[in-house]
This record gives C-alpha cells, structure tokens and sequence, in this order.
C-alpha cells in the first residue's frame, strides 16, 4: 500500500507551504456570515449543549506538576469547570472522565477526581478509555445520556498524567511474589525465593504503543508519514507553524478554557502551557529522528510530546441550561468513531472520520468554519491532508468515487494544536471541543469539525455549532 499511495500522491501540493502564519481572522459581516451558514438540525430530541469548559495548563511532563497524583488535577479540572460556570456541584447529575494510562490506586479516576472536589458522594461518576480520544468518548456518553432521558446535566473530561506511570514487575517476578503470598510454610517461601534469578528484575514499563502489532506510535507515524511522502521538511514546516499559531494565541488571551494550577510547596500559580516554542526552521532541521534511526523522519520537535493536563467541560440539554440561566457556548451536534488497520493506518482516523461525518450532516468541506483536529504527529496530520486529498485513497479506502477534498488551512487549527499545546492523551477533547466553540465566537463562524485519531486505529469526528448567546471572552 505505502508505495502505491506515496506514487498516487506525489503531485499532492505540500499543505504547510499553503499556509498563513497570520491567525488574524478575515472580518466578514456578522449578519451577512450566519445568514449564509446552515444550522444542523438536533438528532437527539434535547438540544444538547456544550455550556463551557475549561482545562489546566498543559505542561511538558516532569515539570511542575511532576509530584502530583493524577485525580489532584483531574480535580482541579473540575473546580476550575465550576468556578468558571458558577454552578453549585448540587446541579451536576453525572460525571463521565477518560484516562488512557490509569494510575492503579485510581482506576475509577472519575470518582476519586469528583469526591477530591468536593462533589456529593450521591453524584455518580465513571471513567471512560479510549486513547486519545477518551475526552471524546466521555463527552459523547454524556451526549447520550442526556439523549436517553437518563439526565439531564453532564460533567465530561479527561486525565493525562506522564510524570508517573505504572511500571510493573516482570510477570516472573509477579507470579513469584503472588506464589509467594499464597505459600503456607516458611519452608515454601524460602524454596520460592531462591528461584529468583536476576531478569526476574527486570521492570515492564508502559510504552506509547499499539499492543496488536507492538510498535510506537512514533514508529507508526514515521510510516505512516513515508507512505504519504510527508517529508521532514514539510513535517518541520507544519510543527513550526502549530507553535508559532500557538504562541500568537496564548500572546493574544485566545487560551480563555485555562484554569491556573497552584502547586503545593510551587511559589505563586501555573497558569501558562509551557511546551509552545518556536524555533527556527535551521533549528529544527538539526534535530535527529527521534524512532526510526537514522533514516526516519519524526523529531522531538515535529511530533507531540509527553504532557500532562487534565479538562472538562458542562454539557446540558439546551432547556435546563435557559433554566438555569446559562449561556452556552455550542450545540453538540453530531458524531461518530471510525476504527481502521492499526498498523498501516493506525493515524488515519480524521481521513476516516471528517467524510464520514460530512457525508452525514449533508455538508461540504467549505461549509466548516472552523477545523481542530488533534496533531499527534505533524506527519501524520500531513498524511491524513494527503489522503484526504487523494482520489487514489477514496477509491481503495473510503468507498468513494472523488477525493474528499482540502479544507481551508486558514481555518486549520488557528490557534496551535497537539504539537504545541501539547496533548495529555485522555484531556485533548475536551480542548478541540472548546477551541472549536471559542474560535466560531472569535472568527465569526457557525460550524466546527473536531477530528482525532487514537491509538488502536480509531478516531472521532464531531460537529458543533455556535450556540445564539456564546459570547466573545
Ligand atoms: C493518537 C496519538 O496522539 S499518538 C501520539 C502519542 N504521543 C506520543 O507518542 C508521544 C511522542 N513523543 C515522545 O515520545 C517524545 O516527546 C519524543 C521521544 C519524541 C522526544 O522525547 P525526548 O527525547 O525526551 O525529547 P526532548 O524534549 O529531550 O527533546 C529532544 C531534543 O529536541 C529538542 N526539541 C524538542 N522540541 C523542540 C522544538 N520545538 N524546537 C527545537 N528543538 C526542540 C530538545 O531541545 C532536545 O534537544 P537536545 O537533545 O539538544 O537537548
């Protein structure tokens, strides 16, 4: 496959070379722009809303909140979310929080987060994995359970700690030591011991893996990256663009869903992401491959790094959130999860699930206002541009006559993405989604596509709309 499509789409235009560092959004006429734009019509019966949503500052993992527990900032995600909205905790009927990398005491991250925050112990609270798109997954399982009548308001979000992971004994080591546990004499447990041999030390830690094939996501993207003839230069290009769209936004107050952190025994507060950094073309050309040596493509600075964050967000059904008198912020209104090979095309999943979803909601790719689609790789965002580009790919992938076509990089992810604002895995929904929300205020839009692949081969695609009373922060 990889030589036929790197063949079929040699004559793709680089989409990095398309693009305007400028973020500054055109003016169009207020009243003329939302006369023109389609409304999407409500599938569920409720008119679901996005209220608002709020996340921690994304930090470069062993940074600041490297001696924190995962559920302290998922807590803090949760407080923030309630002093943002000023809703009392009473109002909140469910919770729904991904993790992807589930720090053992707190596998039910959801709950521990909750009860940490203070919410009544009589508020239910589950949490949900999907990879990267586990903040996708909570806030669509919120969207149906207002759907099923079950309730009616919602707190969704995710977790990503790095900083400390589950690293397990080896399985000898393990089975020894339960062997160990359960052993009636001393006799038995001293036979058991001296069985001990040294690999039985050797410690198993998570990898940023895909478990069906063993390889990194790294690795993947690397091929992934080689297949659509992403080159480095593109890919350096594409990561220097995030950051420098990041740093414009952060300079210019657009990160209004940051809640700041204080950090036990930390002089004053966390309050700014600290991975955006934009640097030169030259400096990113000196960079090594960072997984496949020496020949692969995927940097240090063109892939996303290790983060940790935590977000959440309020979503309700339209009629419980007049009366509370809330003012949201978008309408939910539609989604779906595409799954693929998780090998050859374990990051394809916007190419997936963007036409699948426009093809639904009856829309073209120019009827999207604003696009945030989540940057695991600068690769492998390359890719998924080519692919959508290629009719070579319609035809052999997505059962389509034509190409899917390209989407207007100018609404592209205007304020940075994944590689710069980093990408706590299980947090990063939540992000598009309020981006997306934020930007259709601030750019003058109506709809906004949120896209992300996920490990296992899966992705998302989901569509929200301007809510009438989303005002400018
Ligand atoms: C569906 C999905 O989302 S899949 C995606 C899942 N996510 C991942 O797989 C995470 C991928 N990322 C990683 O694993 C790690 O970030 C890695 C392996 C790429 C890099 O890790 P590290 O080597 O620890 O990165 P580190 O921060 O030390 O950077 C390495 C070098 O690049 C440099 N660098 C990093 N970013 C930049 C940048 N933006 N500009 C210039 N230089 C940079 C660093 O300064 C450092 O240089 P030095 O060696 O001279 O000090």
């Amino acid at each position: 496959m990889a030589s036929q499509v790197a063949k079929s789409l040699l004559k793709v235009s680089c989409p990095s070379s398309t693009v305007k560092f400028d973020t500054a959004r055109r003016a169009l006429s207020v009243g003329a722009a939302l006369q023109q734009k389609k409304t999407l019509p409500d599938r569920t019966g409720k008119n679901v809303v996005l209220v608002d949503g709020v996340r921690t500052p994304f930090l470069v993992s062993f940074t600041d909140y490297a001696k924190m527990m995962p559920h302290e900032l998922a807590r803090h995600s949760l407080l923030g979310l309630l002093q943002k909205t000023g809703i009392p905790k009473e109002v909140v009927d469910y919770i729904v929080y991904g993790t992807v990398i589930q720090e053992v005491k707190t596998s039910n991250i959801g709950r521990e987060a909750a009860l940490a925050a203070g919410f009544s112990d009589r508020t239910p609270a589950h949490t949900v994995t999907m990879a990267c798109i586990s903040s996708n997954q909570a806030i669509t399982t919120g969207v149906g359970m207002i759907a099923a009548g079950a309730y009616d308001v919602i707190v969704a979000g995710g977790v990503e700690f790095m900083s400390d992971v589950p690293i397990r004994h080896s399985r000898k080591m393990r089975s020894l030591l339960l062997r160990i546990n359960r052993a009636k004499t001393p006799a038995q447990r001293l036979s058991l011991l001296a069985s001990i041999r040294p690999n039985f030390f050797a410690p198993e830690l998570p990898a940023v893996a895909e478990f069906s094939s063993g390889e990194t996501m790294g690795h993947s993207a690397d091929r992934l990256a080689a297949a659509f003839g992403a080159t480095r230069a593109e890919q350096d290009a594409y990561a220097l663009r995030s950051h420098t769209l990041a740093a414009h936004a952060r300079d210019h107050g657009y990160f209004t869903d940051l809640m700041p952190v204080k950090v036990e025994g930390k002089d004053g507060v966390v309050d700014k992401d600290n991975g955006i950094r934009v640097s030169t073309p030259e400096q990113l050309e000196k960079l090594k491959p960072a997984f496949i040596k020496p020949h692969g493509t995927v940097t240090a600075a063109n892939a996303s790094f290790l983060t940790d964050g935590a977000s959440a967000c309020l979503i309700m059904s339209e009629a419980k959130a007049k009366e509370l008198g809330l003012k949201p912020k978008a309408y939910l209104r539609d989604f779906t999860y595409v799954a693929q090979d998780p090998v050859d095309q374990l990051l394809l999943g916007p190419a997936y699930g963007i036409p699948k979803i426009l093809d639904k909601a009856g829309l073209k790719m120019s009827d999207i206002d604003t696009w945030e689609i989540h940057e695991a790789f600068a690769g492998q965002i390359l890719a998924n541009l080519k692919a959508m580009d290629s009719d070579w790919f319609a035809q052999n992938y997505l059962g389509r006559q034509s190409k899917v076509g390209n989407p207007d990089l100018k609404k592209w992810n205007a304020w940075g993405g994944s590689l710069s604002i980093g990408h706590p895995f299980a947090a990063t929904g939540v992000r598009l989604a309020m981006h997306t929300a934020h930007r259709l205020v601030r750019e003058d839009g109506q709809l906004g596509l949120v896209s992300a692949c996920a490990a296992g081969g899966q992705g998302v695609a989901m569509l929200l709309e301007r809510h009438p009373d989303a005002r400018a922060e």
